[in-house]
């Protein structure tokens, strides 16, 4: 049985935990001045935006951006569709490896990675999409990895009030790899426990376990 949708004051205390996520107001700016401040760059390197085939590089710009941190405007309710149900089962449920792409705060360049999500259940469990969903809507935004990580975890211990969550991102940052320090081969791993994989060390490695078993080995 679907438990339907959650109430509103229920996800508004979910998000009140989060760090401000909130940019659904208008946005301050036109899409037009953004548009400018993208040939503005242009200009900055040395290009000329008039050319055939920067002409239309402005607008692309904007678009990119802007559904790059579409999730920003996607909220936990609508995401889920209502998709929690009753179940009595207290077995750990794990997606992983599931494709995680987001942006760093502090380039603007992309995270590339994975996430491995798990939760023990207690009376609910979510739909096994919306757990790639949730990931999808903190990745669209600017981030820092450690953040992203909690979010994921702080969303689904919410939302489900389960015996504990437990969240492994291992991402590759292009900020690191392309420019800067120029590690192609570095990958950060996270972490972001709660509940029972926080205070059981036999739970969080039994997850750590699965998360680096290779099916396909089987
Ligand atoms: N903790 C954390 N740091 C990040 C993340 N993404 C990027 N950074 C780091 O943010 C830091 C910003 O450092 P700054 O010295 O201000 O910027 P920078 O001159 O571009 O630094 P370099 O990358 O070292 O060239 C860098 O060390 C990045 O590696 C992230 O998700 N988490
Ligand atoms: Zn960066």
């Amino acid at each position: 049985m679907t438990l339907g949708k959650f109430e509103p004051n229920q996800i508004e205390k979910i998000n009140r935990k989060l760090p401000k996520l909130n940019t659904t107001q208008q946005p301050l700016v036109s899409e037009e001045e953004m548009r400018q401040a993208v040939r503005t760059l242009l200009l900055g390197l040395g290009e000329d935006p008039d050319r055939e085939g920067l002409k239309d590089t402005p607008k692309r710009v904007v678009k990119a951006l802007k559904f790059l941190t579409s999730g920003y405007n996607q909220s936990l309710d609508e995401l889920l569709n209502g998709a929690v149900f009753h179940e009595n089962t207290n077995e750990m449920v794990l997606v992983r490896d599931i494709d995680l792409f987001s942006s760093c705060e502090h380039h603007i360049l992309p995270i590339l990675g994975h996430a491995h999500v798990a939760y023990i259940p207690d009376g609910k469990v979510i739909g096994l999409s919306k757990i790639a969903r949730i990931c999808e809507m903190y990745g669209r935004r600017l981030q820092v990895q450690e953040r992203l990580t909690a979010q994921i975890a702080d969303a689904l211990q919410g939302l489900l009030k389960p015996k504990g969550v437990a969240v492994v991102v291992e991402a590759s940052h292009m900020c690191m790899v392309m420019r800067g320090v120029q590690k192609p081969g570095s990958w950060t791993a996270t972490s972001a426990v709660r509940g029972v994989f926080a205070n059981d060390p036999k739970t969080r490695q039994e997850f750590m376990s699965l998360i680096h078993h290779n099916p396909s080995m089987h």
